[in-house]
């Protein structure tokens, strides 16, 4: 579906919702984060930034899950949009670039805290859509190191498409050879805290990703992830025991790989075509009103010279 940009704004950005297909922890580092491989991509769902140049800064939100977001631009627990405004603005400042007042809106369509990176979609597109506004541009190395001080999650969403994310997330690798799946996401509303699900991870060394080769087709993409693990699936279970029947409703809506994404406890289901995932939502939404569902495609390959990226 075609949407409009937000009204009353210059520049309106999408933050696709980040859908982490597999997701295998295979290490700790010293400092306590985790070490991950995940195959990533995105899905055409997700929140809106609204953006115009004002006198004084301010900041709006609207939305089915806008209730109860933080507002402040604290360091810790402030709102990740305002988090990014800064950042970026702090950046350029110091390199004697002006960065003056904005309004900023937040649209939050996808629920809160629920593996799906909300939170780290809204800094992503906030980063690009303040340089687009005041009209400058960052040295890719250093955009990236303001994206990751907001999250581990923010580089891969400033990237948007198909990808492998090592490390804690930051070093990222195109795929440009994964397909565009239909999808369908379902999360039971309730929220999900991401250090309390690592903290509860029992085994940090996990097996690797192992990416196939020469794979092109949906069916062989399937085959092969058929084969991968989200490792936070089993912590996230036991503390949330919605998520097995939010993983049963796709199942029985005719999925072929049903798995959650990130630390829950949205769960997808890809199926063989758009007629199919619509009919599924259907299906979940008439038995649970209360849920979030929604059908979506995930982002088409990127073209492949921006295949290699990392920090
Ligand atoms: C699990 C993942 C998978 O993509 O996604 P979500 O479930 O959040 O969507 C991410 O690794 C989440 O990234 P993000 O949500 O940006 O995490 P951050 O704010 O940087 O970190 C929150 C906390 O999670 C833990 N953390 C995060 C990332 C990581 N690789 N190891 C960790 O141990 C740390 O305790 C950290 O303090
Ligand atoms: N713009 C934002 N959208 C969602 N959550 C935000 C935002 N800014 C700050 N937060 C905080 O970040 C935390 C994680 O939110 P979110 O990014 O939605 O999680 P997840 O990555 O698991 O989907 C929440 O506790 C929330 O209060």
């Amino acid at each position: 579906m075609h949407q409009g940009g937000i009204p009353g704004f210059a520049l309106t950005c999408a933050a696709p919702a980040k859908i982490n297909l597999a997701l295998h922890v295979v290490g700790q580092r010293a400092d306590g984060h985790h070490l991950l491989e995940s195959l990533v991509t995105f899905a055409d769902c997700g929140d809106r930034i609204g953006l115009a140049l004002a006198d004084a800064d301010s900041f709006t939100v609207s939305g089915r899950f806008s209730d109860g977001l933080p507002l402040s631009a604290e360091n810790q627990g402030g709102n990740l949009v305002l988090r990014a405004r800064d950042l970026l603005r702090r950046e350029l400042t110091s390199r004697g670039i002006a960065a003056g007042p904005v309004h900023l809106h937040l649209q939050k369509n996808l629920p809160v805290a629920s593996g799906i990176g909300g939170g780290s979609a809204d800094a992503a597109a906030t980063l690009r859509g303040l340089l687009m506004l005041w009209g400058v541009s960052l040295e890719p190395a250093t955009l990236d190191t303001v994206a990751l001080a907001l999250g581990a999650d923010v580089p891969m969403c400033l990237y948007g498409g198909p990808l492998l994310a090592e490390g804690i997330g930051e070093k990222i690798t195109a795929l440009p050879d994964l397909p565009s799946f239909a999808i369908v996401l379902v999360n039971p509303l309730v929220a999900v805290s991401t250090p309390m699900i690592f903290r509860t991870l029992l085994n940090k060394r996990n097996p690797p990703l192992v990416l196939p080769k020469d794979m092109s087709t949906v069916a062989e993409w399937l085959s092969a992830m058929a084969d991968m693990r989200n490792d936070l699936e089993r912590p996230a279970r036991a503390l949330v025991p919605a998520i097995e029947e939010v993983s049963s409703s796709l199942k029985a809506g005719g999925a072929r790989l049903v798995r959650m994404s990130g630390s829950g406890a949205t769960c997808f289901g890809l199926f063989d075509s758009d007629e199919r995932a619509q009919r599924a939502v259907e299906r979940i939404s008439a038995s649970h009103p209360e849920w979030y569902v929604c059908a979506a495609r995930t982002t088409a390959p990127r073209v492949k010279s921006d295949a290699q990226r990392s920090l």
